[in-house]
């Protein structure tokens, strides 16, 4: 993975990967994770497999998100669409944040247009002590996925993801999707002690569904905390790094770069980026120069095109990708992608555009 690779993780790159992982040490995605030079800018899109798509809406029809997820022929294929339509650097595995909850035996449903919505909320000591642990063998279907994968992508690196203790643990409090995440703040505030057992649990299920990835092949992996952006600093702090960062570190042996995100994290890339992350996602809020001299040495960046821009006419977008260009250059390693995912109403002819573009700007030279 060039020298830079030596830097991260544990420094045993060749002796700790799993049999069977792909050696791919010219991938600009690796490389530029890993804080190296890239022959090209590397590009993908958070949710850019999925409804924007016309190909995933016919191959979806008639089958439930969660059963698309945990079947995989349709999770390879879907992780695939992307990959063939835009000629990105990376796929990401088709997934959800509350797949291991549903192979766990949370009763759990991804509702078309809602989200996640949990039959029994979790609220008190005795809900989090029910609460049933996640074995590899539940999320069988997902490393089948991956294995699958691995065979068909050549040379693209595959990144596998799970949600964040926190925002796993804001679903399962509120019941489902919440503007204010008003009962998940009174547990953390009023009863520390269940909230954090309730995030050491979810961090346990978390490295369970990462770890059964890893060892089935993927080359990266990015832990999504959507909704961290909610806290203070402060509460960030005290009742959620701790769990995410024995998250990110208990892959630390794994030497596959780590990816960190959450939505409206300005305040709180710093702690983000001491979670263990060796890149962190920062979203259209703050331009990318900044986030750099926020996040601190040693660590690349990953965004930020604001998805709605998307939507504003290709002269808008062409500026806003070279502006997010020349701000990334700033970075020790930059990832092109959106400050958030995909909305559904995109026109894929515009994120192809996008991606022709980030290509074809030469990579400024190094320091
Ligand atoms: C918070 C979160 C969830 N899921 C995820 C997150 C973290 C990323 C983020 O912040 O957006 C992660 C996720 N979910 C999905 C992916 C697929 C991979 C990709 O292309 O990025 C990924 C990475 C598929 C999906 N997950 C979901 C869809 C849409 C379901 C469908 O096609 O019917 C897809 C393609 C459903 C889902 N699942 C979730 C939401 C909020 C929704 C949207 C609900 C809706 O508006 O319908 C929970």
């Amino acid at each position: 993975m060039g020298t830079a690779g030596s830097t991260t993780g544990t420094g045993t790159a060749s002796t700790a990967v799993t049999s069977g992982r792909r050696h791919l040490p010219e991938a600009p995605f690796l490389v530029a994770a890993n804080r190296g030079r890239p022959s090209r800018r590397p590009v993908w899109f958070m949710r850019q497999a999925g409804r924007s798509l016309p190909e995933y809406r016919e191959l979806r029809k008639g089958t439930g998100m969660l059963e698309a997820c945990l079947t995989p022929d349709l999770a390879c294929e879907i992780t695939l669409q992307p990959v063939r339509r835009y000629g990105v650097d990376a796929a990401i595995l088709f997934s959800d944040i509350v797949v291991p909850l549903k192979a766990a035996g949370v009763g759990v449903d991804i509702v078309a247009g809602t989200g996640p919505v949990v039959e029994q909320p979790v609220r008190t000591a005795a809900d989090v002590a029910a609460l049933p642990a996640l074995d590899a063998e539940g999320v069988a279907p997902v490393a089948d996925a991956v294995r699958l994968l691995v065979r068909e992508l050549g040379d693209t690196p595959l990144i596998g993801f799970a949600g964040a203790p926190f925002t796993l643990a804001s679903y399962l409090v509120e019941g489902g999707p919440s503007r204010n995440h008003e009962r998940t703040k009174a547990l953390m505030h009023a009863e520390p002690d269940t909230w954090h057992a309730l995030c050491s649990t979810l961090a346990d299920t978390t490295l369970t569904f990462l770890r059964a990835q890893v060892d089935a092949g993927v080359d990266a992996v990015q832990l999504f905390d959507s909704w961290a952006g909610a806290l203070s600093e402060r509460d960030y702090r005290e009742l959620v790094l701790p769990h995410s960062t024995r998250v990110l570190q208990g892959l630390a042996d794994t030497d596959l770069p780590r990816i960190h995100f959450g939505v409206g994290t300005g305040e709180l890339l710093g702690a983000m980026g001491e979670a263990g992350a060796d890149v962190v996602g920062v979203d259209w809020r703050l331009p990318l120069d900044v986030a750099a001299a926020r996040v601190g040495p040693g660590r690349a960046l990953q965004g930020n095109l604001d998805p709605a821009l998307l939507f504003a006419g290709q002269d808008v977008v062409d500026r806003e990708v070279r502006r997010i260009l020349a701000e990334g250059a700033t970075a020790e390693g930059h990832v092109f992608n959106l400050g958030h995912g995909v909305l559904p109403e995109t026109d894929p002819d515009v994120l192809a555009r996008v991606v022709d573009l980030v290509h074809e700007t030469p990579v400024p030279a190094g320091p």
